[in-house]
């Protein structure tokens, strides 16, 4: 898994890859701006645009000149608008491209800036060499970029954010981010969404084990580390192997938060699911999931289960009692969302009963609730960590980007998901995807890691059909087919 560093590392970093890998800088920044045109031809979006492109005087500028002549080599129209007063001040990598950069490349006064026709402004002005507060000289230029009419890429970072921290003031607001090697900090903080739009990662060839020396507890979390979490079924395993779950939730009204967790737990591969319901509404349960069993009452062999989900709509009222029953004598770790949260958010007590390394799944209203209210994002991830870490659970903390805080002080940033799975239910869905998990035997690491991950990739999937027409029950649909992209069986 990626470690997300600080900006300032990143040179320190470079350093290191160029140490061990023996390619030059130059040949480092080529990778990138290969990564970066790789990236941008395959956008239909900008098939029959020009590029005009903004160059600072850094490394940042540098890639930028150095996508200038790779672009300009592959046939797009090319224009470059230097930022800077003197090419004997750039950067040592970005003045050997600066020599490179074809002849037919136009170069552009900003103060007469003059164009047309469709153009995507690609923004390579600053990047995490940013100190201080941004310069007067700096403003003119990003009020024009935020003026411009036409889709902005920024490269690495939109100019003028600083890559660690919640930004007020001026910066880029791009509708693409294209970033290099890990993500910064800043570009996942929902404080600052408006400056980075879209966020894609290119991969540059710096191995993990590279950044292994540095100092992070934050991690990014991508497809490539999925496959090797899960575990193999064979031939002879049996609906055993495959989990016994149990399914706290549910109440008159609210029983589709329960049906939705239940299916979502089929769905992800568990072998038998029971649904502990109030006695009057198991026809519903029936009716709706006839695979899955009911229970009412108190819970009589909690011994048999692999696993415990608790929460989906379940109210609060008259439930303490069972949870109690369930935190006392369930000693695995268990799942507890909703209403389970806000339970806990009252009674400390039972909260000290949950087992270690159990897993706690709240939004950000229910974070403010158990762990208490955060000023900004920055702080939640903060409190965020110190819970996991003093009460031994793990956390999921959902959002765009699905935080995963370890009881050993990492915290896993998400990267799958799409804005169409702010949807009613979708959380009971994830819920019921990491109880199966943990049912199947996964570590309860691995069961957050797998449920949260592939929750935003089935959110994926049925986003690229049913975009904002997408439903909770289509993010259950899709699961069986992220398995079959990522070649789980
Ligand atoms: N491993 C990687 O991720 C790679 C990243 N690359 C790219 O390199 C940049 C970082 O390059 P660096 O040269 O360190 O710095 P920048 O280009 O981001 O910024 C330097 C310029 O910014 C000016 N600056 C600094 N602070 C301010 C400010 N407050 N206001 C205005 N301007 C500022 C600075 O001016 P000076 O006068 O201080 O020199 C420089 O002009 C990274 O983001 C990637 O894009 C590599 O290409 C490949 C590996
Ligand atoms: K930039």
């Amino acid at each position: 898994m990626k470690k997300i560093l600080q900006g300032a590392q990143v040179k320190e970093l470079d350093a290191k890859h160029i140490s061990i890998s023996g390619q030059s800088s130059q040949e480092l920044m080529e990778v990138a701006a290969l990564g970066f045109v790789d990236w941008y031809v395959a956008q239909d979006q900008f098939k029959e645009y020009g590029v005009l492109i903004f160059v600072g005087a850094g490394n940042n500028g540098g890639d930028g000149l150095a996508i200038a002549r790779i672009l300009t080599n592959q046939g797009v129209q090319v224009s470059v608008v230097p930022c800077f007063t003197d090419p004997d001040k750039l950067s040592l990598d970005a003045s050997a491209n600066w020599e490179l950069l074809p002849k037919s490349v136009q170069l552009l006064d900003f103060n007469e800036l003059k164009y047309e026709g469709d153009l995507v402004l690609i923004d390579c002005y600053l990047g995490v060499g940013l100190t201080g507060t941004l310069r007067e000289s700096s403003i003119p230029i990003i009020d024009y970029i935020n003026e411009f009419s036409g889709p902005v890429v920024s490269v690495d970072i939109p100019s003028g954010l600083p890559s660690e921290t919640i930004h007020q003031g001026l910066a880029v607001r791009a509708d693409y981010t294209v970033t290099f090697a890990f993500p910064k900090l800043s570009l996942l903080l929902p404080e600052n969404a408006e400056y980075v739009g879209e966020l894609v990662l290119v991969d540059i060839g710096i191995e993990e084990e590279t950044s292994k020396v540095f100092d992070s507890n934050f991690y990014y979390l991508e497809e490539k580390d999925i496959p090797a979490l899960h575990k193999s079924f064979h031939r002879f395993s049996y609906k055993g192997d495959y989990g016994k779950i149990l399914i706290a939730g549910g109440s008159p009204g609210k029983m589709g938060a329960l049906i939705l967790c239940a299916k979502s737990a089929l769905r992800t591969g568990t072998g038998l699911v029971t649904c502990h319901i109030e006695d009057s509404e198991r026809d519903i349960i029936q009716t709706a999931v006839p695979e899955a069993m009911a229970s009412w009452g108190l819970i009589a062999n909690l011994e048999f289960y692999d696993s415990v989900g608790i929460g989906p709509g379940w109210g609060q009222d008259g439930r303490v009692h069972l949870l109690t029953q369930i935190l006392e004598e369930f000693k695995s770790p268990v799942v507890v969302d909703a209403d389970g949260l806000n339970i806990l958010a009252r009674s400390k007590e039972l909260l000290e009963l949950v087992p270690k390394n159990s897993i706690l799944t709240p939004h950000i209203g229910e974070f403010s609730r158990l762990v208490g209210p955060a000023k900004n994002h920055l702080e939640r991830l903060e409190m965020a960590k110190e819970f996991s870490v003093t009460n031994e659970l793990i956390l999921v903390l959902k959002g765009a980007n699905t935080v995963i805080s370890l009881p050993d002080g990492r915290q896993i940033f998400n990267s799958s998901g799409t804005k169409y799975m702010a949807t009613g239910g979708s959380g009971d869905v994830l819920t019921g995807m990491i109880t199966s998990y943990l049912g199947q035997g996964y570590e309860p690491e691995n069961a957050a890691i797998c449920g949260v991950y592939h929750h935003g990739l089935a959110g994926e999937l049925a986003g690229a059909k049913k975009r904002k027409g997408l439903i909770a029950s289509d993010l259950i649909e899709a699961i069986p087919e992220t398995y079959n992209l990522l070649d789980i069986s």
